[in-house]
């Protein structure tokens, strides 16, 4: 399936581009903590970016070439941290972007990472598992100098899973010469995978959509929801906010969108996914617009897919009243503003979709030190981490009048440049 209907290619049609979105939230930031503009410039730029060539012989013996990046935003407080994407759309600025989302996240929630992230200009849509597999080996190969448990540890992201991390770890250890399994995070649990990662980025925005819910004094069993998304992160966030009693009322793919006021079957439309591949077409709902669901009447919209989608043309008619943030980057600092002045809650993507770096932080302790945890403790875990920095975001905020997003960032970012400064990098 490869058409794009009319009203998913209107969703991502932000002014600017991430990364100046990115660069925008930074600078708000600094302004606030009143750091110096050198310190901005040295913020708003990557330690270190790889751009390689990969090169694909095909099942049909045709030769292509993909382009793919790593880049690295910061390290001052730990390795780098971020995952990998395949997208036919990915580019330089863009990995820029979500590498210096990923170094505000892993800051915010204190876990000992700066951030990375990488991608390769590819649909994975258009390829054999094989090819993909061949595709993936070359890409760590090529970016094997600057990866590694203790220097940058990559995870799936839109395109990826589980099996493109296998190959990464092995194509990693066959060069070592031994099992590196700290290489990845988001791995099967056969091979050192924590419990309960595969599910974590959805845990964690479940647990901050019912906290903010509760926040805008909206009782979870009698809200409704709109989920943009049914990936890795979309589909397990609508299944959990179905579980905790919120009424999922639609859920898009880029496809399109389906709607049933009185609550989509979640089980059954993964079912659907699962033979058809999309969410159009599901006979528990109606069909809808993928760019209308963003302007539903609920109480909770989660755009769990790509960035930009709430910009300065749709905030304005955005139904919901409180936006949890599953993707990265979703809403543009336009939207950003409009939202704030309809009172809109906005959880910013760097809080609400937190829980999947930190169970990969709980991955990565595990994989190191050869013990394994139980799910339970994972959930736990997992829990306690994203409460407790909703409540210390939500405080931020409150004392100073800020944007829960503005006050996230400038907690991460003064953590960043305390790092910084300790280390005697402070320019
Ligand atoms: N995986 C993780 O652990 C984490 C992911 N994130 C972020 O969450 C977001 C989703 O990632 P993930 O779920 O892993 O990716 P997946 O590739 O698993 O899923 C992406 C989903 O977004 C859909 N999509 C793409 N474009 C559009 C569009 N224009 N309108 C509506 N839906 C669209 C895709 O539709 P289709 O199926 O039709 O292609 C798919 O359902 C990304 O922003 C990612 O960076 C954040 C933290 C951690
Ligand atoms: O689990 C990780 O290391 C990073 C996940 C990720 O890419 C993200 O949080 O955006």
């Amino acid at each position: 399936m490869s058409t794009v209907i009319d009203g998913a290619a209107t969703l991502a049609a932000p002014v600017a581009t991430p990364l100046e979105d990115a660069r925008a939230q930074l600078a708000e930031a600094i302004a606030l903590l009143g750091y110096s503009d050198g310190t901005r410039q040295m913020l708003a730029t990557p330690r270190r970016e790889l751009t390689v060539a990969v090169p694909l012989r095909t099942d049909a013996g045709e030769t292509r070439l993909f382009t793919g990046y790593r880049v690295q935003h910061n390290f001052s407080r730990g390795p780098a941290k971020g995952g990998l994407r395949y997208a036919p759309n990915v580019n330089l600025d863009e990995v820029r972007a979500l590498a210096m989302w990923m170094t505000w996240k892993c800051a915010l929630l204190d876990v000992p990472y700066g951030g990375a992230k990488g991608g390769i200009a590819i649909d994975p849509r258009e390829h054999s598992q094989a090819e993909l597999e061949r595709v993936t080996r070359r890409y760590t190969s090529e970016i094997l100098p600057i990866i590694g448990p203790e220097r940058d540890i990559p995870a799936p992201d839109i395109g990826t899973d589980e099996r493109t991390m296998a190959w990464i770890m092995d194509t990693y250890s066959v060069n070592s010469g031994y099992t590196v399994p700290g290489i990845v995070t988001g791995k099967p649990i056969a091979l050192g995978g924590s419990q309960g990662r595969a599910s974590a980025t959805s845990r964690g925005v479940t647990h901050i959509a019912l906290a903010a819910l509760r926040h805008a004094g909206i009782t979870q069993s009698q809200a409704t929801a709109a989920v943009q998304g049914f990936g890795k992160v979309g589909a397990d966030a609508a299944r959990f906010l179905a579980e905790a009693g919120v009424t999922v009322q639609a859920v898009s793919d880029q496809y399109g969108a389906v709607f049933n006021a009185a609550g989509l079957d979640i089980e059954a439309l993964g079912d659907h996914v699962q033979r058809t591949g999309a969410v159009v077409g599901f006979g528990g709902g109606e069909a809808l617009d993928g760019a209308a669901l963003l302007e539903l009447d609920v109480d909770l919209l989660v755009p769990a897919a790509v960035e930009g989608v709430l910009h300065e043309g749709n905030a304005g008619r955005v139904g919901a009243k409180v936006i949890v943030e599953g993707a990265n980057g979703p809403t543009t600092p336009d939207a950003d503003r409009i939202l704030r002045e309809r009172g809109i809650l906005v959880v910013p993507d760097i809080l609400a979709n937190a829980g999947g770096v930190i169970v990969s932080y709980f991955e990565w302790v595990q994989a190191n030190q050869a013990y394994w945890w139980r799910a339970d403790e994972v959930e736990s875990r997992l829990e306690e981490r994203m409460l407790s920095a909703w409540e210390h975001v939500l405080g931020y905020a409150r004392s100073r009048d800020l944007s829960l997003r503005t006050a996230a960032t400038a907690l991460a970012v003064e953590r960043v440049a305390e790092a910084h400064k300790l280390r005697g990098l402070y320019p």
